[in-house]
């Protein structure tokens, strides 16, 4: 149906004129209030004295608060002013005769004259009807109990700068074509928001209970990044009153993924929410103090073909990145620490003037006991304060003591003697003798605690871990049980090699800020309330339960795909694991997400079957939302040149088909390479290596590894390889999966001959 024919149109579209009337008059009257701030401030500052915290004081401060305020509206408005909002629902609320009319949008707006609400934010609890109702008998959630009613009407409106260009009702026949034409776009190299068409099993998760412990399982182009950054985006609304954004912190792979989602969330109104790896959170808890080993140098070494030979060697690494990840790490941890808290108890009682103050046992109990709920080196502050109070009573009495002692000797030479120049010498003596010991007790008081507390010997935390982990009796020590003795023979050999050298690896960062937690305390109060992980797949248990002890907290948010574990050696294998052992168990919620948003069905099917090759239970398979494109075409050469030069083709033609964004995959950075040299020296196409240190990445044709690929995605992918062979073994069915799925709309795979025996069974009339 046309635009114009439907019978709502001239309504919808005074409806919008209306708004975006309404909008520009807010924006004005919002400009005018800023200059008058402004005003304020300015002339506040003029009369401000220092000193007092007079009127003008107040009035900056009141003034910049109004200011604040006025930026925000001011800025989400005009966010909005060319698309004021996206859908609109008719709910009946069983108590009343009228349906209220409810246009959902990015932010909401009121209308200051009588209060009614000409956009409701898509987080409002109402608009929760949008996403999850059919047509008909309906609820929904709010502060006072759940709304009872009726949905009317559901309806989308597509709007283009500022002007109304399709109205969709949506009934139970109709297919989302807003989804449709959506996924339809071309890939930028940023994620988008998605508030306009989220759908019911994402808008689940979005609104979960944010008080619980969240695990979602979601298969590959899920939406899992793009459903972490609504899901704080609703948080932040939601609990505005009760936590500010930086109280959010959202946790993700690399910096190169941190600029790939960092502008949806100003987008959504979700600025200040912290945003790190995992890494970058570690160092700036535990300091920068050894050098860190590249974090998928295991990574590489289990990929690349080259290290075949040493299977031996290969097996122990992996062995040692899964222990350092365990909650049996964990356990040795704490045995570790609780006899370095024994080694820490004092060797002597409290000392002051030849008298015993307070007794080794008692300061034991105090440190052991009393202040255990503090890391054991702050435990001493609090030792510091107790025996303070118990010396100034104590030398109070000593001081007391000793003069009455002095002048009782003075008063009897004084009553037993007659007056002579001896007698005033002898008393002289006395005094002076009186003084200096006087003089004694208050400077022995002055430095007594101190000395005392240094004596405790205090280690530093690096050396603390080296320690642990380089003496191969301590491991046995603390890990007899848990560890067979080559186990124990590797990992001390391995942490030689590192610690020894003053390095580290990522498997060190959580034990090590264990370590820190527990012993030294962290530096300043960490006030981050709710935490998202994306990629989560990709932790351990042990980095799980760090960042719960340190951060105290069970918000959590965990997003992942088990498929995608390509760091499973030193990861999770299942949810499971961290349901029953990280949190508290029957206390937190799983959900999974099993329909893929970003492939298309040819692309989708064909990953599908790489993927069931695994036939674990842990792997769901991916239900493609109906959307076509072409068959994936396998094409296998015999020599490299020829690859390149077809591959080459392929992207200028890909070029000219003005896809955005067009990525070559290939299983290492040395593949890339190789093919980065063939292009610039052909130059006939221009492409960019995406590494490590990336901070972002354009659109274009790059070349990037696996493993960096993982969470981004492109309108087109090549996957390549000329020296690495996919066999059919669990890594490089994960790769291929990872890589296959970053596609949205076309994947080809180009390979040397017996490169990719994985594909042989392949069924179904691909083009090879
Ligand atoms: N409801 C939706 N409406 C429109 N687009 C969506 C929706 N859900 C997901 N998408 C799109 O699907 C693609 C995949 O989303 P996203 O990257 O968040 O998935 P993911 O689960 O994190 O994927 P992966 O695990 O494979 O990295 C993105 O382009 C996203 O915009």
């Amino acid at each position: 149906m046309s635009l114009k024919n439907h019978s709502d149109y001239k309504k919808e579209a005074e409806r919008l004129e209306y708004t975006k009337e309404y909008i520009k008059k807010t924006l004005d009257a919002t400009e005018e209030y800023r200059k008058l701030y402004k005003e304020n401030i300015k002339d506040a500052m003029v009369n401000l004295d220092y000193l007092d915290s007079s009127q003008s004081y107040i009035s900056i401060l009141i003034n910049t608060k109004f200011m604040e305020t006025a930026d925000k509206n001011f800025d989400n408005l005009t966010r909005i002013k060319d698309k004021p909002y996206f859908a609109r629902i008719d709910f009946k609320s069983s108590e009343k005769k009228e349906a209220d009319k409810v246009y959902i949008g990015k932010t909401s707006l009121i209308q200051a004259e009588d209060e009614v609400p000409l956009i409701v934010d898509w987080r409002a609890p109402i608009a929760n009807v949008y996403y999850e109702g059919r047509l008909g008998e309906t609820s929904y959630e709010t502060e006072g109990g759940k709304q009872e009613g009726k949905l009317l009407l559901k309806r989308q409106f597509t709007i283009e700068d500022g002007e109304l260009k399709n109205i969709m009702d949506i009934d139970i026949t109709t297919t989302d074509a807003f989804l449709q034409a959506s996924l339809e776009a071309n890939a930028e190299e940023r994620l988008k928001d998605i508030a306009s068409t989220i759908q019911a099993e994402q808008n689940r998760v979005i609104r979960a209970d944010m008080h619980l412990p969240l695990i979602v399982q979601g298969v590959a182009g899920s939406g899992k990044t793009t459903i972490a950054l609504h899901r704080i985006a609703y948080f932040i609304y939601t609990y505005e009153k009760t936590f500010e954004p930086e109280n959010f912190m959202i946790i993700a792979p690399n910096k190169l993924f941190i600029n790939y989602i960092s502008e949806v969330l100003p987008e959504l109104g979700a600025e200040n929410v912290r945003q790190t790896t995992f890494i970058d959170f570690m160092l700036e808890l535990v300091g920068k103090k050894y050098k860190i080993v590249d974090a998928n140098h295991k990574l590489m070494v289990l990929i690349s073909s080259q290290n075949k030979e040493n299977k031996e060697l290969v097996k122990w690494m992996k062995w040692t990145a899964a222990f350092k990840g365990s909650m049996e790490f964990k356990s040795m941890l704490d045995d570790y620490i609780a006899d370095i808290e024994k080694d820490y108890m004092p060797r002597e009682d409290f000392i002051f003037q030849g008298h015993v103050i307070v007794d080794k046992e008692k300061i034991e109990n105090m440190l052991l006991r009393e202040f255990n709920y503090l890391p054991l080196y702050k435990r001493t502050d609090e030792l510091k304060k107790t025996l303070k109070n118990q010396l100034k009573r104590y030398k109070e009495k000593f001081l007391k003591e000793t003069e009455e002692y002095y002048d009782h000797q003075i008063e009897n030479i004084r009553y037993k003697e007659e007056p002579s120049e001896e007698r005033r010498h002898r008393i002289l003596a006395i005094i002076e003798k009186r003084d200096l010991k006087l003089e004694n007790i208050q400077k022995d008081s002055k430095t007594i605690i101190n000395k005392y507390i240094n004596s405790f010997s205090k280690i530093d935390l690096f050396d603390h871990y080296k320690n642990l982990l380089t003496e191969e009796v301590l491991i046995e020590r603390y890990g007899e049980k848990l560890l067979p003795i080559e186990g124990i023979q590797h990992l001390c050999q391995q942490s030689r090699d590192l610690l020894g050298k003053k390095k580290i690896e990522l498997e060190d960062y959580a034990p090590l800020a264990y370590l820190k937690y527990r012993i030294f305390g962290l530096k300043e109060k960490l006030r981050i309330d709710s935490v998202v992980i994306d990629e989560a797949q990709d932790f351990s248990l042990l980095q799980f339960y760090v960042l719960k002890e340190i951060l105290n907290t069970n918000m959590f948010t965990l997003l992942g795909d088990i498929s995608q574990g390509i760091h499973s050696y030193r990861s999770i294998q299942s949810w499971k694991e961290v349901l029953n052992t990280v949190f508290d168990k029957g206390k937190s919620n799983y959900m999974k997400l099993v329909q893929s948003y970003r492939t298309t069905i040819e692309v989708m099917n064909l990953a599908n079957e790489i993927i069931d090759k695994l036939s674990s239970p842990e792997i769901v398979l991916a239900k493609p939302v109906i959307r076509h494109g072409d068959k994936p075409e396998i094409a296998e050469f015999d020599t490299t040149e020829k690859l390149f030069k077809d591959l080459q083709k392929k992207l200028q033609v890909f070029k000219k088909e003005k896809f955005q964004s067009i990525a070559v995959i290939c299983k290492t950075n040395e593949e890339c390479q190789k093919i980065k040299t063939f292009l610039d020296k052909e130059k006939k196409v221009h492409s960019k290596i995406l590494d490590e240190k990336e901070e972002s990445y354009e659109a274009g044709v790059v070349l990037v590894p696996v493993h960096l690929a993982k969470g981004l995605e492109f309108d087109v992918v090549l996957i390549v390889t000329i020296d690495e062979i996919y066999e059919e073994k669990e890594l490089d069915i994960k790769l291929l999966y990872v890589a296959m799925t970053r596609a949205l709309h076309k994947l080809d795979i180009l390979y040397i001959k017996d490169r990719m025996p994985i594909l042989e069974d392949i069924s179904d009339g691909l083009s090879i």
